[in-house]
Formats: structure tokens, C-alpha cells, sequence
């Protein structure tokens, strides 16, 4: 085989091209509906991680797509092609799973070339050449009981790609290993998506390692899609309050919204250019806001969304502070900033001390309904 290339995006087509579509797909366990009509598209190429808490059915979607789990309702189309009801060799995909899954009684390289249908030394060529790519090179005739959990991971991505597949399935893959060995393997693993252009779905229920690999997330509960969109948008305009609370931090200020319209925080009126979702009554609102959104002023000036506060607490996050702050006007509303020492209002946090905060117009969204 003269495979010593892995293709470039260019030459597996045009990034923006349909790859992979979701159609309709149910699937119920028993009377449990695991899947309850999931719609949702992959460009080539395209990063694309299905977060979720435990049990909302991601690893559920990611089985049918690999044709180890059948959908009651739907159908599944890889590039035009209805995949629906093929056998899982037929599918065209490499996968890593969380628990390693390598064969323990061969060594790395008989693992990796397991799945290959070529000469021996075309495979030894192949074997080395993924060694390579995932940083173990000359790592052929170790065992994987002589790795560590991470080079076990590294070892299973080589698997995952030997075929050049054109789809990489990872259902938690760094999950299983401790923090810093995760998180040089996060970044490892973008580069590497990137260079190969191997369109790729990641099951997570870390939002911090969606928001910092993936192109697209689709947030999903209770067996549906609850968001599609880019890390970005769902982090910054999250379509409800459950993608709101999922992904990151957040403050959620009790809000009165009167019959003009105006919207009300401990009774001080906010910027009216808010944005009311349509159809929300004039009644009780939430506010939302990011802690790092919320400016702690050095000095009082009167500006719109400006309100005074007091320090309550003061926590050290390394490069950053975290200030709880209740308000002046209602001391039981507590809302949470955080503060780095290039901000200016950053030497005024002292506990007990009174500071100017503002809540930046274009930083806020409204929910409908009480604080939870
Ligand atoms: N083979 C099965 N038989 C019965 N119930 C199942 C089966 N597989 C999954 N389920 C149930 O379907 C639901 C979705 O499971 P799934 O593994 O897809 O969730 P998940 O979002 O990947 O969660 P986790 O992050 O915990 O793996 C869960 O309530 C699970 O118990």
C-alpha cells in the first residue's frame, strides 16, 4: 500500500460539505426513552462534541452512529450515503473508548495494526507512522501493561486511525486519566484532528474540554439536543437556562419586569435596550450574567447598570480573585465577580468595603421565571 500520506482537508473535500446527518433518531430501552428524536448535522471536518450530564444519551447516539446500538426511528447518512442499517465494519469510522480498550496480549504495534489489511511491511511502515503522529515513536514491541494510562490513549488514537477512516468516534476518551496528563493530551489531540482533518465526534460531560476542543457542541438532556453551536455561542448565548448553568459559571439575579417594560434589580432600573425574549410576560425575570462579566468599578459614577455593593468575601483562584458581592439596595441578592489584577477596581476588593458594580448591558440575558 502506498499510504504514507494522511490526506489533507483540501483533499477530503471542502471543509463546509455535509458529513454526517442525524435524522429523527429514537431509541427507547424498555420504557426508558434514551434518544427522543435527535436531528443534527457534521460538516467535514468539523470537531464536534455532544456534551451532557450522565445519562442524557450521548453515548447512546454515539453507539448508533458506530452501528453497536440500532435506532428504533430515524436514519443516519454519511456523506450522502444511508448508513442506517450497516454493520459497524461497513461504516467506515475508527473509535476510542474510555477504558483503553487495547489488547493487552499484543504489543503496540500488533494493536494498532490490528484492523489493517495490508502487507506486513507496508503495516510496519503504517505502525510507525501513527507512532509518530501521537508521540510514542519506537514504542513497537512494548506491551500495554508497560504504559502509562495516557500512552495507552495515545496508542488506542494510532488504532483508532490506522485506516485513515473518515470519521473519528471518541466517547470519552481522556476521561479516565488525571488532570494535567488530560489536559497536554486535549490539546495534542486538536492538533492532531486539525492536521488530518478527520471529521470527529467526542462524547463529554466536561464542558471546559468541549469549550476547548470542539468546533461545534451540541448540548444535549433527556435524550434531545438542547443547543447546536459553537463554543462561543453556547457559552455567550446559551438558548435556555439549563445551557446557561451546564456550561461555565454564572449569577442569576432576580429580576421585575413592570408593564413598561422596565426591568428592575433590587428595584434599580436596568439598561432598557435588554432584549426581552418575545412572549415574555411582564412579571418576574432572571437575570444572567457571567462572573467575569460583572466590572468592579475603582470609583462611584452614576452610569446605567452601575450599582453599589458590599465585599462580602474575597477568594484567591491564582490569576484571578473571586469577589462575592451583595447589594446595597438588597443584601440578600449575592452575585459573583471575578476580578483580575489588571482591572481596575481590583485593589478595592476588601471584604466589608463598599464598591460601584456594573452589570455591562450587552454582557446580560433574561430568562422568564423566578430564580430557581
Ligand atoms: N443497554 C441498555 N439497557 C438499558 N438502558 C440503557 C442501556 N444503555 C443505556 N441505557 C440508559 O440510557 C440512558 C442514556 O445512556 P447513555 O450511556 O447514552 O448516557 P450518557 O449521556 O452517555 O451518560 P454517561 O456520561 O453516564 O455515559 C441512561 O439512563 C442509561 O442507563
Amino acid at each position: 500500500m502506498k499510504r504514507q500520506e494522511f490526506p489533507t482537508p483540501a483533499e477530503q473535500g471542502h471543509p463546509s460539505a455535509d458529513c454526517l446527518r442525524f435524522t429523527g433518531i429514537h431509541k427507547r430501552f424498555g420504557s426508558f426513552k434514551a434518544l427522543d428524536g435527535i436531528d443534527l448535522s457534521i460538516r467535514k471536518g468539523e470537531f464536534l462534541c455532544l456534551l451532557g450530564p450522565s445519562g442524557c444519551g450521548k453515548t447512546t447516539l454515539l453507539r448508533i452512529l458506530a452501528g453497536l446500538e440500532t435506532q428504533d426511528a430515524g436514519s443516519l447518512h454519511m456523506a450522502g450515503r444511508d448508513i442506517s442499517r450497516l454493520p459497524p465494519a461497513a461504516r467506515d469510522y475508527g473509535i476510542v473508548f474510555q477504558s483503553y480498550a487495547l489488547f493487552p496480549n499484543l504489543t503496540v504495534a500488533g494493536n494498532i495494526a490490528y484492523g489493517l489489511r495490508t502487507s506486513r511491511q507496508a503495516q510496519s511502515r503504517r505502525v510507525a507512522e501513527l507512532l509518530d503522529l501521537v508521540g510514542l515513536p519506537g514504542s513497537e514491541s512494548r506491551f500495554p501493561s508497560q504504559l502509562s494510562g495516557g500512552q495507552q490513549q495515545r496508542v488506542a488514537l494510532a488504532r483508532a486511525l490506522a485506516t485513515s477512516p473518515s470519521l473519528l468516534l471518541l466517547d470519552e476518551p481522556l476521561s479516565a486519566l488525571d488532570a494535567q496528563v488530560r489536559e497536554h493530551l486535549r490539546a495534542e489531540l486538536r492538533l492532531l484532528q486539525q492536521k488530518l482533518g478527520v471529521t470527529t465526534i467526542m462524547v463529554t460531560h466536561d464542558q471546559e474540554e468541549a469549550l476547548a476542543l470542539a468546533d461545534t457542541i451540541a448540548v444535549m438532556r433527556h435524550g434531545r439536543i438542547e443547543q447546536v453551536g459553537s463554543p462561543e455561542q453556547i457559552y455567550r448565548q446559551p438558548a435556555n437556562r439549563f445551557v446557561a448553568e451546564f456550561v461555565g459559571h454564572a449569577n442569576w439575579l432576580p429580576v421585575h419586569c413592570d408593564d413598561m417594560g422596565t426591568l428592575r434589580l433590587a428595584g434599580v432600573p436596568l439598561a432598557s435596550s435588554l432584549a426581552l425574549p418575545t412572549g415574555m410576560a411582564p412579571a418576574e425575570a432572571t437575570l444572567f450574567c457571567r462572573p467575569e462579566d460583572v466590572r468592579v468599578e475603582p470609583h462611584w459614577q452614576p452610569a446605567t447598570n452601575t450599582l453599589m455593593a458590599v465585599v462580602e468575601r474575597v477568594d484567591f483562584l491564582g490569576g484571578l480573585r473571586r469577589a462575592s458581592l451583595s447589594l446595597c439596595a438588597a443584601r440578600e441578592i449575592v452575585l459573583v465577580a471575578d476580578v483580575s489584577p489588571n482591572d481596575a477596581g481590583f485593589s478595592a476588593l476588601v471584604p466589608g468595603q463598599r464598591v460601584p458594580v456594573t452589570l455591562p448591558a450587552d454582557r446580560l440575558r433574561l430568562f422568564q421565571g423566578p430564580v430557581l
